[in-house]
């Protein structure tokens, strides 16, 4: 851990080759929370010492052939240090500059903001295409983080996000739609807007146009038509400027037609030291809010989820130590680290 001028505390896992969680590593994990809580941090960015892997989740070798005091302690530990990171009363980021599989989603999405290096990374709770079934507490984490039904099919589909696909989801159009729509709006040559005034003022002098004075309906919808046709741009580029604004007050980001932002992951970065001084922008937002009125919103916020693990913890416990005790999942296991090993022998 190390903690800068102003007094941000950046800590780095650094457990080669992958930063997957060990005991070990979950304790010192542990005890680093604490002191960051002890110490009065203004805040906490988590960041990995590895070029490529933020973290490959659960160290496989934990559950396999497993000691079962120690395969307890294991499950209490990450139940521990989820429970520290995610209720934690100072703010929390992740600077993601890898992948993030499984465990190394979870600690993420724990964290109140996410920023990946842009590359060939990938992110996300992968367990259900292993054949596991995320804790609800993991899967808490996720749909804590971006919307329900957008959770829900990552989650049952062991969807692993590109950094593209983590930090904005596309609308129902699909990026075929999009392209048929043609540029993005905002892109493309901009008419100067016309206030709504502007607009009544025309419309008026339509309506009391000589042809409108006819009064025959026919003439009216003529009349009509006229203006609707010489005034399309005007109105669509006035409907557009005004959403643009609406999104803007609702601080939704809407950076191209045919997207919007809704993120696993906040934003991207292009390197490692740009990703933590992002982390640091967003803990420096809370500089003019009182921390204990901050820290308390936040877990007033997070409480029905984190009491849902602290209320059912010994279920939970015994439920994780049945599934892995399975000669079933032991088989599984095995072949997944030998895949693994195979993998990292190419
Ligand atoms: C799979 C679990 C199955 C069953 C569990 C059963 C019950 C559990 C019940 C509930 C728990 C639910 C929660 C689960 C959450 C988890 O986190 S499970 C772990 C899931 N993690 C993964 O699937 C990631 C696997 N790793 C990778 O995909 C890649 O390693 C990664 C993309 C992270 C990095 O790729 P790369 O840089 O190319 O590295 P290598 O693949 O070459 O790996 C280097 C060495 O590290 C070893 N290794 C990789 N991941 C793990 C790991 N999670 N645990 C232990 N060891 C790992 C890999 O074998 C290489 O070792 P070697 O150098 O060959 O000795």
């Amino acid at each position: 851990m190390a903690v800068d001028n102003d007094g941000i505390a950046v800590v780095t896992l650094q457990r080669p080759p992958v930063n997957s969680l060990n005991l070990d590593l979950l304790q010192a994990m542990n005890n680093t929370f604490d002191d960051v809580a002890k110490n009065k941090s203004k805040g906490m960015i988590l960041t990995s010492a590895s070029p490529t892997v933020f973290s490959a989740g659960l160290d496989i070798m934990e559950m396999y052939k497993p000691d079962p005091k120690r395969l307890e302690t294991f499950w209490v530990t990450l139940q521990d240090m989820w429970l520290k990171l995610f209720g934690a009363s100072f703010p929390t980021a992740a600077a993601i500059n890898g992948h993030a599989p499984a465990g190394g989603c979870l600690i993420a999405t724990s964290c109140e903001y996410r920023v990946m290096l842009s590359g060939k990374f990938t992110i996300g709770l992968n367990e259900t295409a292993l054949g596991i079934v995320p804790p609800t507490w993991i899967q808490d984490s996720l749909r804590h983080t971006i919307p329900t039904r957008q959770a829900e099919i990552a989650l049952t589909t062991g969807k692993m996000f590109t950094v593209d696909e983590a930090l904005k989801w596309r609308t129902n159009r699909g990026a075929e739609g999009a392209a048929r729509l043609g540029p993005p709006v905002l892109e493309g040559p901009q008419m100067p807007p016309r206030s709504p005034d502007q607009i009544l003022n025309k419309t008026l002098k339509m309506c009391l146009s000589p042809k409108m004075a006819l009064d025959t309906g026919i003439i009216k919808l003529n009349a009509l038509n006229e203006y609707l046709v010489t005034e399309r741009t005007t109105i669509v580029d006035n409907a557009i400027t005004f959403g643009i604004k609406k999104c803007n007050d609702m601080d939704i980001n809407i950076q191209k037609r045919g997207r919007r932002k809704v993120g696993l992951i906040d934003e991207t970065a292009a390197d490692k030291a740009e990703a933590i001084e992002k982390c640091k922008k967003f803990i420096k937002r809370f500089d003019k809010i009182p921390s204990l009125a901050r820290g308390m919103t936040k877990q007033i916020f997070r409480q029905e989820v984190l009491q849902k693990l602290l209320t059912n913890r010994q279920a939970d416990t015994k439920q994780f130590l049945d599934l892995v005790n399975q000669p079933k999942i032991q088989q599984s296991l095995e072949l997944y680290l030998a895949m693994l090993k195979q993998k990292s022998q190419k």
